[in-house]
C-alpha cells in the first residue's frame, strides 16, 4: 500500500512480545509492510486458503496483539532479521542482492504441517496442534525458508538427491546461523524446535548436532539411495548438516577430530561457496571442495578453518 513508514509492536506465536515491527500506516490502518528494507518486507494472511498471496495483514493500532496476527507478526519480524544478517553480514540486499520484495503468507490452508519457498515468496501453514504450530514461530524455520530463495538466486542447486540435500543443509547452516546471532540466549543446533511437537520437550525436526535422533544418516556411507522425498532431500542433508556442525562446533566423528570455528566463519564460507563456487548440480564430492576452496580464499589455505573443513568432510565420509 501507499503510505507512511510506522513502527508499532506485537505478539509472535509463542506470545512473544516483538518489537520494532516496522509497519506502513495508510488510509487510518496500519500494514505488515516494511518499507524500511529493500523494496520492502510484505507480509499476507491466506485466511486458511491456497490462493496466495492472500490479503496484505492490516490492523487498526499499531499493536498486531490479536491471536490471529500471531503468525503474521513472527513471519514479518523473523524476515527481518534474516534480512538484516545477510546485508549486515556479507552486503546482500535481499535475497537477490538487489533488494527483491520479501513476500510472506501466513494461515496458509488448514492444519497445514509445511512451510516453503515456492519460488516467490515464503508460505506457512499453521501446524496441526499436534506435529507443528504456526511454523513461522521459529526463527530458524524463517531464516531456513528465505534461504531458499537466496540460493535459488545464486548456486541454485537442483532440489534433488545431492544437489538437493545440499540445498537442504544450506537451508538448515543459516537457519542456525541466524537463531545464533539473534536469539543467542536460546540458539542451538536443532531445526524448528520453537515450532515442533508442542506437547514434547527437546525435541526438533531435525539436529544438525545428531542427525540420528530423527533418523538421518550422518556419515556418507549411510546415505539413502531411495527416491522418496526427491531423493532423500531432508534426509541427507543430516550428512551436510553434521559437518556444518563440526565446522562450527568441533568434535570427533568416525575417529576423525575435527576442531571447531564458530558460527560466524561457518556462515561466510557457506556463503561464499553458495555464491562463488557451487553449481545447480553440484555433488556433496563437489561441495566439499567448494568449501575447501571458500575457507582458503577467506582464511588461507594453510589456515585452521581450511584444515577443519577438511577434516569435517572427512568425519562424514565425504572426499
Ligand atoms: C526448517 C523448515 C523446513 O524444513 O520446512 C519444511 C517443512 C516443515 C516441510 C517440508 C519442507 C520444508 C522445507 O522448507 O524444506
Ligand atoms: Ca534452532
Ligand atoms: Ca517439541
Ligand atoms: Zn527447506
Amino acid at each position: 500500500v501507499t503510505g507512511s513508514n510506522a513502527v508499532g509492536s506485537g505478539t509472535g506465536v509463542l506470545n512473544n512480545a516483538v518489537s520494532p515491527l516496522n509497519t506502513t500506516l495508510a488510509s487510518g490502518s496500519y500494514y505488515l509492510q516494511d518499507n524500511t528494507r529493500g523494496n520492502g518486507i510484505f507480509t499476507y494472511n491466506a485466511n486458511n486458503r491456497t490462493s496466495l498471496p492472500g490479503t496484505l495483514v492490516s490492523n487498526t493500532t499499531n499493536a498486531f496483539t490479536a491471536t490471529t496476527n500471531k503468525a503474521a507478526v513472527d513471519a514479518h519480524y523473523y524476515a527481518g532479521k534474516t534480512y538484516d544478517y545477510y546485508k549486515s553480514t556479507f552486503n546482500r540486499n535481499s535475497y537477490n542482492g538487489s533488494g527483491a520484495i520479501i513476500k510472506s503468507t501466513v494461515h496458509y490452508s488448514s492444519n497445514y504441517n509445511n512451510a516453503f519457498w515456492n519460488g516467490s515468496q515464503m508460505v506457512y501453514g499453521d501446524g496441526d496442534g499436534t506435529t507443528f504450530i504456526p511454523l513461522s514461530g521459529g526463527l530458524d524455520v524463517v531464516a531456513h525458508e528465505l534461504t531458499h530463495a537466496v540460493t535459488s538466486t545464486e548456486s541454485n542447486l537442483i532440489y534433488q538427491n545431492e544437489s538437493g540435500a545440499l540445498n537442504e543443509a544450506i537451508s538448515d547452516i543459516f537457519g542456525t546461523v541466524v537463531e545464533f546471532k539473534y536469539q543467542a540466549d536460546k540458539a542451538d543446533y536443532l531445526i524448528g524446535e520453537d515450532i515442533y511437537t508442542p506437547n514434547t520437550s527437546g525435541d526438533a525436526l531435525r539436529s544438525m548436532a545428531n542427525p540420528a535422533l530423527n533418523g538421518d544418516p550422518d556419515y556418507y556411507g549411510n546415505r539413502y539411495t531411495g527416491t522418496g522425498d526427491n531423493g532423500g532431500v531432508h534426509t541427507n542433508s543430516g550428512i551436510i548438516n553434521k559437518a556444518a556442525y563440526l565446522i562450527a562446533a568441533g568434535g570427533t566423528h568416525h575417529s576423525v577430530s575435527v576442531t571447531g570455528i564458530g558460527v560466524d566463519k561457518l556462515g561466510a564460507i557457506f556463503y561464499r561457496a553458495n555464491t562463488v563456487y557451487l553449481t545447480s548440480s553440484s555433488t556433496f564430492s563437489q561441495a566439499r571442495a567448494a568449501l575447501v576452496q571458500s575457507a582458503s580464499d577467506l582464511y588461507g589455505s594453510t589456515s585452521a578453518a581450511t584444515t577443519t573443513v577438511k577434516n569435517a568432510f572427512t568425519a562424514v565420509g565425504v572426499n
